[in-house]
């Protein structure tokens, strides 16, 4: 089984990918590590030297065409799926799971990291609050197309496992 974990930046996909992958004996990819990997620079980096424009064409390229082993777990970007085709994508191959938080929640948690997230570097917790809420908006019709949703408040990795296991 390929799981994709979705959701905004901060809900935990990464953390909880990782843990939930060994958990099940599966194999772990973290799509902006393999960018990186593949760009040979930082998520960063590549947006201050090339725009986010080129970015989510990176981004896409490497969600569709990676050879992704037959089970893993794929912790995506936030905005990945709210790109080109690739929630359609994401569904075609694999399942697909929406960790889903509140903006508040969300920002109180990106807090520490936000340099590390280009699109969130500069605010304070009550612009990036404001920001969250208007992106959510815009991302809720493609995060919603997911198989299955989960509340990312106080979720353990076994809470998630338990939870797949039982929609599958
Ligand atoms: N289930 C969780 N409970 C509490 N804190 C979490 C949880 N998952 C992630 N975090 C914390 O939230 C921050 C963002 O997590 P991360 O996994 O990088 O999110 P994402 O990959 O979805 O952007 C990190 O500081 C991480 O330690
Ligand atoms: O939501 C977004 O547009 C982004 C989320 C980031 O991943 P995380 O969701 O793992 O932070 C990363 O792909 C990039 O900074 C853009
Ligand atoms: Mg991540």
């Amino acid at each position: 089984m390929k799981i994709f974990l979705i959701g905004f930046m901060g809900c935990g996909k990464s953390t909880l990918g990782r843990k939930l992958a060994t958990k099940l004996g599966y194999d772990f990819i973290d799509l902006d590590h393999q960018i990186e990997k593949l760009v040979g620079m930082s998520i960063g980096a590549y947006f201050a030297a090339n725009g986010e424009a080129a970015f989510r064409e990176f981004e896409r390229k490497t969600l569709q065409e990676f050879n992704y082993p037959s089970n893993c777990v794929v912790a995506t970007g936030g905005g990945a799926p709210c790109y080109f085709d690739n929630m359609a994508w994401i569904n075609k191959n694999g399942t697909s799971v929406y960790i889903e938080m509140s903006a508040a929640a969300l920002a109180r948690r990106l807090e520490s990291g936000k340099e590390k997230r280009p699109l969130l570097k500069d605010m304070d917790q009550e612009e990036m609050t404001s920001f969250i809420e208007k992106k959510l908006e815009e991302r809720n019709p493609f995060y919603l197309q997911a198989g299955l949703k989960v509340n990312g408040i106080s979720l353990t990795p076994d809470d998630l496992r338990a939870l797949i296991l039982a929609a599958v």
